[in-house]
């Protein structure tokens, strides 16, 4: 079976990705999952640079094809934030429920009207030979005033969808990927994945 590493430490966006790869027939690991213990500081200030430097680090440390994402939530009425910061919104080490509560907190005036939102995905793939490439994906939605759902993991239980009536915390794995930003910026990276497949398969 064909495998690919995706550069992550996030156990929430590794099951997106093993959802999304499945019926490719390609088996997902992550940084968690190798013996090297890695993690890339994210010094950029856009989900591009970051992307580009999450996957080219892990890529020239271990000499073969990675895909890296970055990712977050961009609030308007708070000009954007958290954006690149979304993992350390509330501080290090990151955590969700911190992140969301201090979100909560911030929009606690904020009506629902004004609530717009969008999660952003950037996905770099690296790797010796093939240069790197990026692809992008949004996904619009309404940050809500409380939690539901328990599926997904980060703001997903505070983040509505309103074509499906329901928060991405809501919605199945399989369900959120047909809509979610990750799964729009893969669907990009899926038209190029002929080209890279060859080289994928080489890492096993
Ligand atoms: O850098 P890696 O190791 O991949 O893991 P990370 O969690 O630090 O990932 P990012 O730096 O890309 O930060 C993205 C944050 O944005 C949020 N996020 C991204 N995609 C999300 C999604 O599909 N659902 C909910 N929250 C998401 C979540 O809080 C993530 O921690
Ligand atoms: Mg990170």
């Amino acid at each position: 079976m064909k495998e690919v590493l995706i550069a992550t430490n996030n156990k929430g966006k590794a099951k997106d990705f093993e959802v999304l790869f499945r019926p490719l027939g390609i088996n997902v690991l992550t940084l968690q999952d190798i013996e090297e213990s890695i993690d890339v500081e994210e010094t950029g200030t856009t989900f591009v640079e970051n992307a580009v430097l999450k996957a080219e680090t892990v890529a020239n440390l271990l000499g073969k094809v990675v895909i890296a994402d970055d990712s977050g939530l961009e609030v308007d009425v708070l000009n954007g934030e958290p954006g690149v910061y979304s993992a350390r919104y509330a501080g290090e080490p990151s955590d969700d429920e911190e992140n969301i509560d201090k979100l909560l907190a911030n929009l606690v005036e904020v009506p629902e009207t004004a609530r717009q939102a969008r999660f952003r995905c950037v996905l770099a793939i690296a790797g010796p030979g093939i240069g790197t490439t990026t692809y992008s994906g949004s996904c619009e939605g309404i940050i809500t005033d409380q939690r539901q759902g328990t599926n997904g993991f980060g703001y997903d239980p505070i983040f509505y969808v309103p074509s499906r009536g329901k928060t991405m915390a809501e919605l199945s794995a399989e369900e959120k990927n047909v809509i979610s930003h990750r799964g729009a910026a893969l669907a990009q990276l899926k038209k190029q994945l002929p080209e890279f497949l060859t080289r994928i398969g080489e890492m096993k």
